[in-house]
């Protein structure tokens, strides 16, 4: 399998280069030349496998530069209930993301988000971290990590990553804009190769930077810079493991359809639905749903796509959704306008020059109902409501990203089909605005309990590329 830039002006790659290199040389995102199609066959003998074996059969149509039995030694590894240990009493840790119906039948959550950091980011970051010691071992180098993070990415990542031969994390997060249990899941890291790094910003200027750096193919081959957001195809290809389990949780038999409702920011998660889509999953709709940071759900009723610079992003209750450039609307894009890479240079120079783009107009705006998205909006009045609502209707708790996605679900959820919400998060993870939704504290794993109170290490500076670059270069060394 050889991978393509999104804007077409850069030589195809195999899975391990990309998965080390990050973001293509031209600046675009590297996607497979061609989706894999799934027999009715293999989603037959698919239906009754373990997650790993699942995680193993999925990821093999992607990469075949790594051995299978070193491919499926990985996969094992990494989805072990000991690992995905954190699923709500009465549902089955053995399933890795099982799904917690809410309506049994009707509407569920799919709960990706019992790993180590309470997160959903866990699902591909540990399986991330694994690869990235098998192929650096493998050819004897060293990366390091420079990524971006509005609160989940970044402790996943250095969860994932600390105390890894050969690799070093460098995670920039907007200072003061996370909540405070995700402040110390990553600053109180004491480990000597992750480094935390508050930018005076937001999550979308922290992601700019990790862009540029990486644009700078001098300094980015000379320090060895990888990346560990959904830039990173081996990221968007590990969350599409869960779009198939999810969807075999929630039927008897292949004939019929599932609808998928997703929190979204950065638009990765999504991706990653959109493609098992394209691979054959039957995937009735794919829901979007966004915060008061609205610019995809803008997208998807009016076709213009207007990233939002600082001053107009909003910082809410569901701070990890707040982001206002979606790096891999990229990748949809590039599917939408039939692959040409010319038009995606074409779009993406006025969203890199800071304006926005509109389809409206054209053939690729009445195009967008085949890919079966649509799309909501929530706020924060919204998210206390619906938290209560799940509490209160269904006994169950819910976190504010998980929330969003719950009142889009409610609002746009096919009739007569199943629809799963992704659980992106625990509600321990946001514990100031469940308890001003439920007036008591989420439960947490005994094992986070009095984290707020460790001792942090972080820098705090502007978010300046310059900066970022002199900080790595004095922490690397030459
Ligand atoms: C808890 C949570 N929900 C939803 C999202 C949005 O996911 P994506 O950026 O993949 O759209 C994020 C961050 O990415 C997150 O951390
Ligand atoms: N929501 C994320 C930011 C987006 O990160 P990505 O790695 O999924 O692109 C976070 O919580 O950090």
């Amino acid at each position: 399998m050889r991978y393509l830039s999104t804007r077409g002006n850069a030589p195809a790659q195999s899975f391990c280069d990309i998965l080390l290199g990050g973001l293509a040389p031209d600046g675009g995102l590297y996607l497979p030349e061609s989706y894999p199609q799934i027999t009715r066959a293999e989603l037959d003998a698919w239906r009754s496998l373990s997650y790993a074996e699942l995680a193993f059969a999925i990821l093999s149509k992607f990469v075949d530069d790594i051995p299978p039995a070193d491919l499926k030694a990985i996969c094992d590894k990494t989805y072990t209930a000991a690992v995905y240990c954190n699923a709500r009493p009465g549902d089955d840790a053995a399933e890795i993301t099982p799904v917690h119906w809410l309506e049994p039948g009707r509407l569920g959550l799919l709960e990706l988000s019992n790993g180590p950091t309470l997160a959903f980011k866990d699902m591909a970051m540990q399986l991330l971290g694994n690869l990235f010691e098998y192929v650096l071992e493998k050819r004897g180098e060293e990366i390091n990590i420079l990524g971006a993070t509005s609160g989940d990415t970044g402790s996943a990542a250095e969860y994932a990553m600390r105390g890894k031969h050969g690799v070093r994390v460098f995670m920039l997060s907007p200072h003061g804009r996370m909540s405070a249990f995700q402040r110390a899941q990553m600053y109180s890291l004491q480990d000597a190769n992750i480094y935390n790094i508050a930018v005076r910003g937001m999550f979308d200027e922290a992601q700019d930077i990790v862009k540029a750096v990486s644009n700078d193919h001098a300094f980015k081959a000379q320090y060895k810079i990888g990346a560990v957001n959904s830039i990173n195809w081996g990221r968007v290809a590990a969350q599409i493991v869960y779009y198939f389990k999810g969807y075999f949780a929630a039927t008897k038999s292949n004939d019929e359809q599932v609808a998928f409702c997703v929190p979204s920011g950065n638009f990765g998660n999504i991706c990653a639905g959109h493609i098992a889509r394209m691979m054959g999953l039957p995937v009735a709709k794919l829901i979007l749903a966004t915060n008061e940071n609205d610019v995809l759900d803008e997208f998807f009723r009016t076709g213009v796509y207007r990233p939002r610079g600082t001053a107009e992003t909003h910082t809410t209750s569901s701070p990890s959704m707040d982001i206002s450039k979606a790096s891999n609307f990229e990748r949809f894009v590039f599917d939408l306008v039939g692959r040409d890479g010319a038009k995606v240079r074409e779009l993406w120079a006025k969203v890199d020059a800071g304006t926005s783009f509109d389809i409206s107009a054209t053939p690729f705006f009445a195009k967008l109902s085949e890919f079966g998205f649509v799309s909501g909006r929530n706020d924060h009045a919204g998210r206390l409501a619906t938290i209560r609502l799940a509490w209160e209707k269904y006994r169950t708790m819910i976190d504010t990203h998980t929330a969003d996605g719950l009142k889009v679900a409610l609002e746009q959820a096919p009739a007569g089909v199943p629809t799963l919400v992704l659980e992106t998060a625990l509600p321990a993870k946001f514990e100031e605005t469940i308890r001003e939704a439920l007036n008591r504290a989420p439960e947490r794993p005994a094992k986070l309990e009095g984290i707020e109170a460790l001792p942090q290490r972080v820098e705090v500076m502007d978010p300046d590329v310059a900066a970022v670059k002199a900080f790595i270069v004095a922490h690397v060394g030459h």
